[in-house]
This record gives structure tokens, sequence and C-alpha cells, in this order.
């Protein structure tokens, strides 16, 4: 693991959370992008060598909108950049680790991701993401 990418926050409206983060970072939003795959909209905030991802999700199937009727917003997962993300899977399954995905996928921000089940992270969501070359 090479550091940590981004943190990402579950949101339930950006168009209240973005100036609050604006406000709170005193730093503007530098980009926002959806993820029909994982049926979320993002806004990226940069915060010294990582980033902050602020999600909200676009459809009752997504697992922001699954995260926040259980669990309210707020923290939702933490991301490590990979320098070789198919090679620390299989790393991580040898080690006893449940992946989500048996291939990478593309994620936010021009990367490849794949996420650990929470269960073996001590409740900790964890994403593996890896700059698209
Ligand atoms: C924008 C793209 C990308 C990027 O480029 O950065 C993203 O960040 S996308 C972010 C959204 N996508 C994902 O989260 C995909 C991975 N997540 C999943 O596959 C699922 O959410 C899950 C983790 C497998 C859980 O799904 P499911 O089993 O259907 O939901 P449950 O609600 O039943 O949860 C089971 C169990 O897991 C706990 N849980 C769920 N989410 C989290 C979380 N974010 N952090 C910690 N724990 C979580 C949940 O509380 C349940 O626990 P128990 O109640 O103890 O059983
Ligand atoms: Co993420």
């Amino acid at each position: 693991m090479l550091k940590v990418e981004h943190i990402g926050i579950a949101v339930a409206s950006l168009a209240d959370a973005v100036p609050l983060y604006e406000k709170l970072l005193n730093a503007p939003c530098y980009k926002t992008e959806t993820v029909e795959s994982e049926q979320v909209l993002t806004a990226f905030f940069r915060q010294g060598d990582t980033k902050i991802e602020l999600l909200e999700a676009t459809g009752p199937g997504s697992p922001i909108a699954r995260f926040l009727e259980k669990k309210g917003a707020g923290m939702h997962h933490i991301a490590f950049e990979v320098d070789n993300i198919e090679a620390e899977m299989q790393r991580l399954a040898a080690a006893g680790f449940t992946l989500l995905q048996d291939k990478p996928k593309p994620g936010a921000d021009n990367k490849l991701i794949c996420f650990l089940h929470p269960k073996d992270t001590s409740g900790v969501l964890v994403e593996l993401c890896q700059e698209r070359r």
C-alpha cells in the first residue's frame, strides 16, 4: 500500500455537503463525477497528499443508499493507493481477506478499484485503487 488515497464520506445531499466541506477545508471542490456502476455522484477535495470523496446515492440500489438507511451519513470507506492492484488483490486474498470483486473495476478520478469486505477489516470498508495507465 502506497498511501491513503482518499477517505469516502456518505452524504444525503452533495448540494448541502459540498459548501459545508468547502468551508471546513477552506478549499474548493475540484471535481464532481458520476460513477454509474456504483450509482453514486462524487465530489472531490484535495487535502495535502490525499483526498476527501463525498458520495451521494443516485439510485435506491446504490451501496450509499443502503449505508445511509442503516447508519446515516458519515465515514463510509478508506481507500489505499497501490502500485499493482491485481498483485495486491492476490496478496490480500491469500492472506484471508474477502475481496468484493474478482477483477478490478473502473472507479472515479481515473482509478481501477476493488473493495475488501468490512467483516475482515475491523468493520472498516477498505478500497484499493490504482491509477489507470
Ligand atoms: C465512486 C467510486 C468509488 C471510488 O472510485 O472511490 C467508490 O468509492 S464507490 C463507494 C460505494 N461502493 C461500495 O461501497 C462498493 C462496496 N460495498 C459493497 O459491496 C457493500 O456495500 C457491502 C460492504 C458488501 C455491504 O453490502 P450488503 O451486504 O448488501 O449491505 P448490508 O447493509 O447488509 O451490510 C452487511 C454488513 O456490512 C456492514 N457495512 C456495510 N457497509 C459498510 C461500510 N461502508 N463500512 C463498514 N461496515 C459496513 C453492515 O453494517 C453490515 O454489518 P452487520 O450489520 O454487522 O451485518
Ligand atoms: Co472511494
